[in-house]
């Protein structure tokens, strides 16, 4: 183990390093909307963005405007594990193209403990020498955030780890409520500064531009932020080390194949000495199809399903083709929450294929598969 020393000034990383904002936030809290609000606004600067989500059929690419740019996708396992290795790989080509670009913004999937992500601009050499993290940005779902305090550790982290925190969908909840999960954020982390956001509408300079990672306070919470291990480089390697963290793996590739297997007890860590929480009961069902989707059936399916399942189904996103309809329908859930719409016509040149990911504990996998089959047009 080596300690790697924290770098230069906060004035000389302005100068010319790349600032990078990573928003995290729990599975549906709001970050996309965020990404969207931020990559629509006009504000003259080119965003890199670096997008990873938990499910692996790439849907949150599809949701963030303006994708036909730069937009990165990491979706083959979660970003504070092995796929740090693709972050900071991305991070390196992203450099070389030093200039078409002023800032980075990495959404990493809800289910992410931020930590080894904010740790990577530190302890990685060559990414803290050329980037540097301007501030962590959680959005906190006010309607669910109590309960995932409960049974989810990465919210936890996700909040103590905040330099900027919003505290949105304030629509669906009382002021009563209001106040009593924003007392459960402070206790958490008393230092964020903290909006209160509908559909995560903020001024851009309240979450960019910040300089607010603090690494002090972040030492006071991970006295082992800043360390790391010789074998950092080397992110897929395989056996000579035992890990420390509290976990081995989500269910990352559930009905999926991999290039390569990230899961398993020995799945190179490189963040040695942070405690790190995964929830390892979280499963994903991925499901696509170039059939054409009878509308009829799928509302009344869709409706049903989260309505029943909602307490198992934490989220659940979709984009499908509807028969006889030139629009990609999008649509999302959280719990028996769902929302949807028309998103834009389908492209000439692009696949017209339906893709539906279900993230949750004990998904009735076969009873999902079922009744998408059902409909089918
Ligand atoms: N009622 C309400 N719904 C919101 C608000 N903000 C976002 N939503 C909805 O909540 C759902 C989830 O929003 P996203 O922005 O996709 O959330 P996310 O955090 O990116 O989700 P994951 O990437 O799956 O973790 C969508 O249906 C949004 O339209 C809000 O302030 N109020």
């Amino acid at each position: 183990m080596t300690q790697a020393t924290a770098t230069t000034s906060p004035a000389k990383q302005t100068l010319d390093k790349i600032p990078v904002t990573v928003l995290t936030g729990y599975l549906g809290a709001g970050k996309t909307t965020l990404l969207n609000r931020i990559l629509s606004e006009n504000h003259g600067k080119r965003f890199a963005v670096i997008v990873n989500e938990f499910g692996e059929i790439g849907i949150d690419n599809d949701l963030v405007v303006g994708a036909d740019e730069e937009v990165f996708e990491m979706n083959n396992g979660c970003i504070c594990c092995t796929v740090r290795g693709d972050l900071i790989r991305i991070i390196e080509g992203l450099m070389r193209r030093k200039g078409k670009f002023d800032a980075i913004i990495v959404e990493t999937t809800g289910l992410a403990d931020p930590a080894p992500v904010a740790q990577t601009f530190f302890v990685d050499e060559e990414v803290g020498a050329k980037s540097f993290l301007d501030a962590v940005v959680t959005v906190a779902d006010a309607k669910w955030l109590i309960d995932r305090l409960k049974d989810a550790p990465e919210a936890k982290n996700q909040i103590a780890f905040a330099d900027v925190i919003l505290l949105n969908k304030t629509d669906l909840v009382t002021p009563a409520q209001l106040r009593e999960v924003e007392a459960r954020i402070r206790a958490i982390n008393p230092y964020a500064v903290l909006h209160r956001t509908q559909r995560c509408a903020i001024p851009l300079d309240a979450v960019l531009g910040r300089g607010a990672f603090d690494l002090e306070r972040i030492l006071e919470i991970e006295p082992a932020f800043l360390v790391r291990d010789e074998h950092d480089h080397d992110h897929h390697g395989h056996d000579h080390h035992h890990h420390g963290h509290d976990h081995d793996h989500h269910h990352h590739d559930h009905d999926h194949h991999h290039d390569h297997d990230h899961t398993g007890p020995d799945c190179d860590h490189p963040s040695h000495g942070l405690k790190h929480y995964h929830d390892e009961d979280m499963q994903s069902v991925a499901l696509r199809s170039d059939k054409a989707l009878d509308p009829d059936k799928f509302f009344p399916w869709i409706q049903d399903l989260t309505q029943v399942e909602g307490p198992k189904i934490l989220r659940c996103k979709g984009i499908v083709a509807f028969k006889d309809d030139p629009d990609r329908f999008v649509f999302q859930g959280v719990h028996m929450i769902l929302d949807g719409d028309h998103q834009r016509a389908w492209k000439d040149e692009e696949k017209r294929e339906s893709k539906l990911v279900f993230i949750g504990r004990e998904l009735p996998v076969d009873k999902i598969k079922a009744g998408f089959e059902a409909c089918l047009a």
